[in-house]
């Protein structure tokens, strides 16, 4: 069988460098993706791990300096004019023209791809805009502009629609919106890949992870098991917390002070901790399991991985 058959997007040993004044700088590893056909899957990563790096070289902006990547199935950049009509794509803000209507932007727009008219209502309901499509887009909000883009890569009727941060400067209702969004894409089988840097938003829409930092993948999977595998957390208060955090670390478990106490991360069975301090005479004043949550499974997999020059932010 095709090894790629069943996945949207597979890239195998990709890497990319840039040359900067500091010498090579490695913006992607070695990296091997593997997104499936359907759903929501999220890319994530710490601010500058290599996502947008990995998107452009996904969509032909950038040229990998190695490695191979498909889109279902294709070769690309080679076989990108075969594919692309598959693909919609928002990786930087695209432009309208701000005296027009949401209406009039998606009409020249599908006049300019060679979308049939008629598909302009329809995205537009797609998006739950079509009751502003009348409105000048200078008078829309900013989630109301982010939809109306992701509305212009629908024309085309994509399988593939890759956004890259989409909810960057939305407020709470805006991202509500646009996970609502994505999500009703994906229900129509579509595949939705999205990065982010904010793992709270992705998890609540995601059915499959990918979670890298510098550039290298350091988990991949459907979202419960990414999460149950790395993701439980627990909150130890105790006397001395130095001293017990000393005696954790020591038994291997990743510990970080937490207020008065301490938390423990990736370590699935409390009774370990409790068996660990109880050996070193430390008695616990309380114990308490945190909700597993990609944010844990993310610091627990990332942890180390913060760069030297500083611009691979933790997660908000
Ligand atoms: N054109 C470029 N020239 C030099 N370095 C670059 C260029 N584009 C990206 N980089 C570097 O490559 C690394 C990866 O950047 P990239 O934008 O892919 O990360 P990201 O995960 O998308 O981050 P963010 O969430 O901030 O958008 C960063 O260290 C970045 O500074």
């Amino acid at each position: 069988m095709d090894v790629t058959e069943g996945f949207a997007i597979t890239t195998r040993g990709l890497r990319k460098t840039y040359r900067g004044r500091r010498g090579v700088h490695v913006a992607v590893d070695d990296l091997n993706l593997r997104v499936p056909v359907g759903g929501v899957h999220g890319f994530l990563g710490p601010n500058g791990s290599g996502k947008t790096t990995t998107i452009r070289m996904l969509l032909g902006l950038v040229r990998a300096d190695s490695g191979h990547m498909r889109l279902f199935g294709q070769t690309v950049p080679d076989a990108l004019p075969q594919v692309v009509g598959r693909v919609g794509a928002i990786v930087e803000s695209p432009t309208f023209f701000p005296a027009f209507s949401g209406r009039l932007n998606l009409e020249l727009l599908a006049g300019a791809i060679g979308a049939p008219r008629t598909r302009v209502d329809e995205v537009l309901d797609e998006v739950g805009l079509l009751d502003r499509a009348r409105d000048r887009y200078s008078g829309y909000s900013l989630g109301m502009k982010q939809r109306l883009a992701i509305a212009a890569t629908l024309l085309k009727q994509p399988d593939l629609l890759i956004f890259d941060e989409p909810t960057n400067g939305l407020d709470p209702a805006g991202i509500h919106e646009i996970r609502g969004t994505m999500r009703a894409l994906a229900d129509q089988g579509r595949t939705v890949l999205v990065s982010s840097h904010i793992l709270a938003e992705v998890e609540q829409v995601a059915d499959t992870v990918s979670i890298i930092a510098r550039g290298r993948l350091l988990a991949t999977g459907p979202l419960a098991e990414v999460v149950g595998r790395r993701g439980a957390a627990a909150r130890v208060v105790v006397p001395d917390a130095a001293a017990a955090r000393a005696v954790l670390v020591a038994a291997g478990m990743q510990v970080e002070h937490d207020g008065d106490g301490l938390r423990v991360l990736g370590e699935e069975d409390p009774g370990r901790i409790t068996w660990a301090l109880a050996q070193a005479g430390i008695f616990l004043q309380a114990l308490v399991p945190e909700r597993a949550g990609l944010e844990e499974a993310f610091l627990a997999l990332t942890a180390g991985t913060a760069s030297a020059s500083g611009d691979e932010g933790v997660p908000a």
